[in-house]
């Protein structure tokens, strides 16, 4: 897969709002969510505001594990599945969450597991929008996101003491 060519890179502040914003949309979607499933490790962070907001207190996690490397996706593994109670009803009125869609063979394996749930995440890519019933900000394909969890301040040296090569 070659390198992604534009870097998104996303704040906690902005997360915060972007996934605050997702809730709002699921508000109006459903009248009573059943539950949340959540998509780990990326979905955590989106589910713990979404429950918040929309005070869906039952969250199970799917623990799905595919990029093992900078951008590069290995093969897809499911650590951990559904807990069985949540499949009944092929997952209607479950909310599946996670934190982007990217080639949407994700998505496409855990919609597999629960086809009537809503799945809904914070950032789309368009290989991966299909997949999706509510999102709030597509991306192009040759972005990478790069999450607050993933990023931290770092000291810039100043310009009169030039860049290292
Ligand atoms: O649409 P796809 O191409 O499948 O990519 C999207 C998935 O990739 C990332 O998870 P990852 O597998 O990196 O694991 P993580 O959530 O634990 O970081 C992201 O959180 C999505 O779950
Ligand atoms: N950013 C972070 N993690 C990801 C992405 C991305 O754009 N695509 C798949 N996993
Ligand atoms: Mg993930």
């Amino acid at each position: 897969m070659s390198l992604p060519e534009k870097a998104f890179p996303v704040s906690w502040d902005q997360f915060h709002r972007d996934a605050r914003a997702l809730a709002w949309r699921l508000s109006g979607v459903n009248g009573e969510w059943k539950a949340i499933v959540c998509i780990t490790r990326g979905g955590l962070v989106p589910a713990a505001v979404i429950s918040r907001e929309l005070g869906i207190r039952l969250i199970e996690t799917v623990c799905v594990a595919s990029y093992h490397d900078y951008t590069s996706q290995g093969e897809l593994r499911v650590l951990k599945e559904i807990n069985p109670e949540l499949l009944k009803d092929e997952g209607e009125n479950v909310l599946i969450v996670d934190d982007l869609t990217d080639t949407g063979k994700t998505a496409a394996i855990v919609r597999a597991m629960m086809p009537k749930a809503h799945f809904a995440t914070v950032y789309a890519k368009p290989k991966g929008r299909p997949l999706v019933d509510t999102f709030v900000t597509e991306v192009s394909q040759d972005t990478w996101i790069y999450f607050p969890w993933d990023m931290g301040f770092s000291y810039q040296k100043p310009i009169a003491e030039g860049q290292p090569d």
